[in-house]
């Protein structure tokens, strides 16, 4: 559903899209560190240390001893503590328990940036009418968000579990990246109105950022898998697989799909596939926006894309060969919404012309 800033006489009208365009970039932008903290949260094991689901009374983190002994109390009840941190004490928890925190409150501060001003505009009838459904989609979405990291967490506290679901993980992870994905867009379509003309080879080029940007989606999705599956512990070798292109086990498990999701094998096989795969095709973009189009938006974005795909493929290896150090791993989370914002770059300034009826 594009949405294009509408050209108005009124010079009040005409700047109000494009304020709305720089807030829904500001919060698109609060969610690219949410998923940075995210990553950290995930990789110091700290997204188990708060087992209650408070949206208004976990605002606040533990302000006396015995509020801290309670909370410290319920980690202790879990597997986690038991299996992987048993002993560590109230000062081990204290530890744990910051991430978490950090990341919950940063995601209500995100609530708050998006719903205080929506309100505020909305009152004042500021919006333009056709982009009202989607901002409370956005609304939506965030909501949601919220609801379905609560899932994810509840997921790590059954039975015989250490750390939480990789289904759920992938859901999480995905639904930040769309919304990241949704924000960013919506606010570029206020901010850039679609050209008038754009030259012959425009439509070849947007066509192959556009199998660039399915390509990258999916390696995303793959490299969920291999984060919940914590299987960038093994297999620290690139680009071989203990010797082999493709990992011997590769059908290890039965049912044959559920290797695509829970064997660290086929999933860290497959993560690297289409991560290569989408590095091929974002090169190809980036080098055919290079050699056919004139100097401008749409040609810079395709470099950024062929730039943004290197990095990300770099840190994805380097994070590998390292075994997933906290640093690298958390980067390598942060630098896929760099990949995301650059594709979706390319995507709108590739965007056809407007049509002239
Ligand atoms: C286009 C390139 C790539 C993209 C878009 C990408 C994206 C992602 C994403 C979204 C994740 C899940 C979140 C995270 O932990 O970061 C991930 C995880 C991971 N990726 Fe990549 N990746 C790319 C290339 C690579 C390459 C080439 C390798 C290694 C050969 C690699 C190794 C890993 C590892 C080991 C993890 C798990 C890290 C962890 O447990 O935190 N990635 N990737």
């Amino acid at each position: 559903m594009p949405f294009d800033a509408p050209s108005s006489p009124k010079a009040r009208s005409r700047a109000t899209p494009r304020v709305i365009g720089c807030w829904l970039l500001g919060v698109a932008g609060m969610v690219w560190i949410m998923v940075a903290i995210g990553g950290a949260t995930r990789l110091t094991g700290s997204g188990l240390s708060i087992m209650e689901w408070a949206p208004l009374s976990g605002t606040l983190p533990p302000l006396s001893d015995a509020e801290w002994q309670r909370l410290y109390d319920l980690y202790r009840t879990i597997p986690q503590y038991a299996l992987v941190n048993q002993g560590f004490g109230l000062d081990g928890f204290k530890q744990i328990f910051w991430l978490e925190w950090a990341h919950r409150f940063w995601g209500r501060l995100i609530g708050l940036a998006y719903a205080l001003p929506l309100a505020w505009f909305w009152l004042r009838g500021r919006i333009p009418a056709g982009l009202k459904p989607r901002l409370l989609l956005l609304l939506l979405l965030g909501g949601l968000q919220g609801a379905v990291g609560w899932f994810m967490v509840a997921s790590g506290f059954e039975a015989d579990r250490t750390a939480v679901s990789p289904y759920r993980l992938v859901m999480h992870l995905s639904l930040a990246l769309a919304l990241f994905a949704a924000l960013t867009w919506t606010g570029l379509g206020l901010l850039r109105p679609r050209p008038a003309t754009m030259p012959a080879a425009t439509g070849s080029i947007r066509r192959q950022a556009k199998a660039a940007a399915w390509l990258l989606v999916a390696a995303m999705l793959a490299g969920g898998f291999v984060a919940g599956n914590r299987a960038g512990l093994d297999y620290n070798t690139f680009p071989l697989m203990e010797g082999r292109l493709v990992p011997e086990g590769y059908w290890r498990l039965a049912p044959a799909w559920s290797n695509l999701t829970l064997n660290v094998a086929a999933v860290q096989f497959n993560h690297r596939l289409l991560a290569s795969l989408a590095a091929l095709a974002g090169l190809g973009a980036a080098f055919a926006g290079w050699r056919r189009l004139p100097p401008g938006f749409a040609r810079s974005a395709c470099l950024g894309l062929g730039g943004a795909v290197v990095l990300q493929y770099a840190l994805g290896v380097a994070t590998l060969l390292h075994a997933v150090p906290v640093w690298l791993g958390t980067l390598h989370q942060a630098c896929a919404v760099l990949v995301l914002t650059a594709a979706l770059l390319a995507l709108h300034g590739l965007r056809p012309p407007k049509r002239v009826t």
